[in-house]
């Protein structure tokens, strides 16, 4: 492996992606570097989530190029590695099985890809679910018997089921109330730290952007057009970038001025 797929988890190139006459991601290029916490934001419609879903093969490029854990993505990841134990993914809707319960869940993944017993499958399960703060009372409860905080902690168990190196995020904290938005931001940031995991996060919570993300891309007119901690990002000169963070809403990120 040389350096540079040392330094970074994923490499994105030039990359275009359109549907019919329209142009979603025109000429994009983004690195995430091992072991940060990466947020993306964009205007509603504006290609995050087409991004995150061609990064990971769901959607189809039609030009550029895609390198995870330094390996082209078209010519595969190589022998003996899985897409599953490479990348794990929470979903914004339908994260869980509703006719499985919280273990049950978590185990999926496992059974799927791995040839171990129910016994050790079980282990691995309750593990990944004290891992995100779920107590054994609400491990066998199903997905209709947990609060919106509690199912998103169970997707992320199963999303860290086969000790992936990155997992993709869109939008966790949508639905949550500041306080478990908070908590769970404080989740993704101990599992990066104790596990040394790459988080790729679509959010437009502000509170996450400027607590837990070590960098931030924003994404507008099919292109990053800004990329930086967030103190960076506060600065850019772009319109968009400009409007976004410094919009009536995003008052909160500046200090109050007596
Ligand atoms: N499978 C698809 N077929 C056709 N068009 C699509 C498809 N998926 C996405 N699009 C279009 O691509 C554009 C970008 O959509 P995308 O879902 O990536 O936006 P987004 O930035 O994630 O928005 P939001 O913040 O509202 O979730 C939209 O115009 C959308 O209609």
């Amino acid at each position: 492996m040389d350096a540079l797929a040392d330094l970074y988890a994923i490499r994105v190139a030039d990359l275009v992606v359109g549907f019919g006459h329209q142009t979603v991601l025109d000429h994009l290029s983004l690195d995430v570097r091992r072991g940060e916490i990466l947020g993306l934001v964009g205007a509603s419609g504006g290609g995050k989530s087409v991004l995150m879903r061609t990064i990971i093969g769901l959607i189809p490029k039609q030009g550029g190029h895609i390198t995870v854990m330094g390996r082209d993505t078209e010519r595969g990841l190589g022998r003996g590695t899985s897409v599953a134990a490479t990348w794990g993914i929470l979903f914004q809707q339908g994260a869980l099985f509703s006719s499985l319960t919280a273990r049950q869940n978590v185990k999926f993944p496992l059974r799927e890809t791995l040839d171990i017993s129910e016994k050790l499958q079980d282990e691995i399960a309750t593990a990944k679910l004290e891992m995100v703060g779920i107590a054994a009372d609400d491990w066998d409860k199903f997905p209709a018997q947990l609060s919106g905080g509690m199912t998103k902690r169970v997707a992320l168990a199963r999303a860290l089921a086969l000790d992936p190196g990155i997992v993709f995020l869109d939008e966790p904290t949508s639905g949550l109330d500041p306080i478990a938005a908070g908590d769970f931001d404080q989740l993704i940031k101990t599992l990066q730290t104790t596990l040394g995991l790459t988080v790729f996060m679509v959010t437009h919570d502000l509170a996450s952007l400027n607590v837990v993300c070590d960098r931030v891309a924003a994404l507008a007119d099919g292109k990053i057009v800004a990329i930086g901690p967030m103190a960076d990002l506060m600065q850019s000169e772009h319109p968009w970038v400009r409007a976004y963070f410094h919009g009536k809403r995003s008052e909160m990120l500046r200090p109050k001025q007596d």
